[in-house]
């Protein structure tokens, strides 16, 4: 993008399209603007734009028209549609048309301002200073918390309570004191007294859990590997979740992941927000199934200090520690009633409340969801609420279940083991047994790739040699999905050599930098091992490899491989 944006506003208007130009204009940017989808095609064939701004409805189209101009002809612009106020599915449908983002009529310039600056990577001055005026650590720390929770020791079985307990606790470790700023927006009319439901200084409040310092300075979770990278899987099945991936990062659009438990769907979040351009942002998770219904409101939206008995000083929310980045809410379909109509609020109006406070706050979050249950059959059943499903439900990626996408069980498995293996300083890393992948391949996994990680965890733990045999796997006889014989979607002696081979060959490793050091290093332990096997007998070490003397003499001068005074 250049230095000073240039863009595109589309109104026929003339009174909008000189408010929006007036707005803009003071932000720095420079315009062309248009009152026709015919004069904006004009414009848009004789030259690229950073961003577009235009109408829903326009004298000769719509602002979809455009949309779909910008696709076909693989232009890089983005597109922001105004429609018009009351009709959310003009908003869908843009959305899905590849929109970046949608604003809703009458225009709060102030909203137009974020969304345009968020289009164009960037964030307004006045927002981040009204949300976060001294930084916030309070998403590293949830998503730390959340990850520390999942990586917990090997459970039998996966999903438990206990991991989503252990996570609440980080979660909503808010940094305080954040100090949250006089708020940029007018009082609300419907300024309310905090909620009566408020917690007080005896309840076990979640946002009064603080984390030791040395937990909230921990790295970011990714490190250098991206969380695409880290979704492993060849799949059919797996291949389309990758696309839509690189899809919706593109855009705003509010996601809904789709997924049994242990499917991988935070994963897939995480990989969304690593690919979008928010990536540098935070990325908070947050599990709305294990907060406290009346800590809801303070735990997504902050607090004032003396709003309740025991809030001591401001603290932001999930919504504010998100600011800029990713919002991932997990388990959305656990949301009570009330608070799925203020989370609707805080989504439309793109501003949150915090409790005890008189005015609203700006926020700029992209929102990502995710829920085993089905929500079209909660909305149907009264439990979830239809406009907020709506608006959640933009686009759906539904992150299959292990049993269906057997094929990847193998490089999962490879993936696994050698990170497991690295992190327990275990070398070399021990390999599955054909007999042990057969089993795999006929155990259904209800507990999904969750369930595959802890099952190596601790067959890991219990195998002691280079090998990890059916026995050490523990499978429980009664949940193997078949007898012996069933049909397995890949061949296990191919697979053995999978899982065998190292992870850069099995492509669930970035490829090397330099392939002739690698494989020296590679040739080297293989020699060591076999001399150290042979207590340093060159030939029987050399015959165990297939070499013969001088080769071995050859390769280990070459790779300077000495055994000291007793070379045999
Ligand atoms: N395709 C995959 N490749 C490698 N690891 C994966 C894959 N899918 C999931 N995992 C790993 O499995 C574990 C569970 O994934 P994740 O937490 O994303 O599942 P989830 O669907 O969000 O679960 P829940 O619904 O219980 O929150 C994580 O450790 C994740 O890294």
């Amino acid at each position: 993008m250049s230095a000073d944006p240039r863009l595109l506003v589309v109104d026929d208007e003339p009174d909008l399209r000189t408010l929006y130009e007036m707005t803009l204009l003071r932000e720095g940017y420079t315009l062309d603007s248009a009152g026709t989808v015919e004069d904006a095609l004009e414009l848009l064939g004789s030259r690229r734009y950073d961003a577009v701004i235009t109408d829903m409805r326009l004298p000769d189209g719509n602002g979809l028209d455009l949309l779909r101009w910008l696709e076909q002809h693989g232009r890089t612009e983005r597109a922001v549609v105004i429609t018009a106020y009351g009709s959310p599915e003009n908003a869908v449908e843009a959305l899905k048309a590849g929109a970046f983002d949608y604003l809703t009529k009458p225009v709060d310039l102030r909203q137009f301002r974020m969304v345009v600056a968020s289009a164009l990577g960037r964030v307004t001055r006045a927002e981040e200073m009204a949300v976060r005026p001294s930084g916030s650590a309070a998403s590293a720390a949830a998503n730390v918390a959340r990850e520390q929770a999942k990586a917990a020791p090997p459970v039998s079985m996966p999903g438990t309570g206990a991991v989503k307990d252990a996570f609440r606790d980080g979660a909503s470790d808010a940094d305080g004191p954040a100090s949250l700023r006089d708020p940029v927006m007018p009082p609300l009319t419907q300024t309310s007294p905090p909620p009566a439901s408020a917690p007080t200084a005896t309840e076990p409040s979640a946002a009064a859990v603080r984390k030791p310092a040395a937990t909230r300075a921990k790295p970011p979770l990714t490190g250098s590997t991206s969380a695409l990278e880290r979704l492993v899987g060849d799949s059919v099945a797996m291949r389309q979740v990758r696309e839509l991936i690189e899809k919706v990062a593109r855009s705003m659009a509010p996601v809904l992941l789709n997924g049994e438990s242990g499917t991988g769907k935070e994963l897939v979040a995480r990989a969304i927000h690593d690919v979008s351009a928010r990536r540098p942002q935070p990325f908070v998770a947050v599990n709305c199934g294990a907060i406290p219904e009346q800590l809801l409101e303070a735990e997504f939206f902050g607090y004032r200090k003396g709003a309740f008995t025991g809030a001591t000083e401001d603290r932001e929310g999930f919504f504010q520690a998100a600011h800029g980045g990713t919002l991932f809410l997990d388990e959305i379909g656990d949301l009570p009633l009330a608070m799925q109509s203020k989370l609707l609020r805080a989504l439309q109006e793109r501003s949150v409340r915090p409790v005890g406070a008189v005015a609203e706050m700006p926020v700029n979050v992209r929102l990502l969801s995710a829920t085993h249950k089905d929500l079209a059959a909660e909305v149907a059943a009264g439990r979830f609420r239809q406009d907020l499903y709506y608006r959640l439900n933009v686009i759906q990626i539904r992150v299959p279940p292990l049993r269906e996408r057997m094929e990847d069980l193998v490089p999962i498995s490879a993936r696994v083991l050698s990170r497991i293996a690295g992190d327990a300083g275990v070398e070399p890393v021990p390999q599955l047994t054909p007999a042990a992948l057969a089993a795999l391949a006929r155990y259904s996994f209800p507990g999904n790739v969750r369930e595959l990680e802890n099952l190596l965890h601790r067959a890991l733990a219990l195998s002691g040699g280079d090998g990890i045999d059916v026995a050490d796997l523990g499978l429980p006889d009664s949940l193997l999905g078949g007898p012996e014989g069933v049909d397995i979607p890949f061949d296990v002696a191919d697979a053995v050599e999978v899982v065998a081979m190292p992870p850069e060959v099995t492509g669930s490793a970035p490829l090397p930098t330099d392939l002739a050091v690698y494989l020296d290093d590679v040739e080297r332990r293989i020699l060591l091992r076999a001399l150290e096997q042979h207590r340093n007998n060159r030939t029987a070490a050399g015959a165990s490899l297939g070499l013969s003397l001088r080769q071995m003499r050859y390769r280990m001068a070459r790779l300077e491989i000495s055994l000291g005074g007793e070379e045999a």
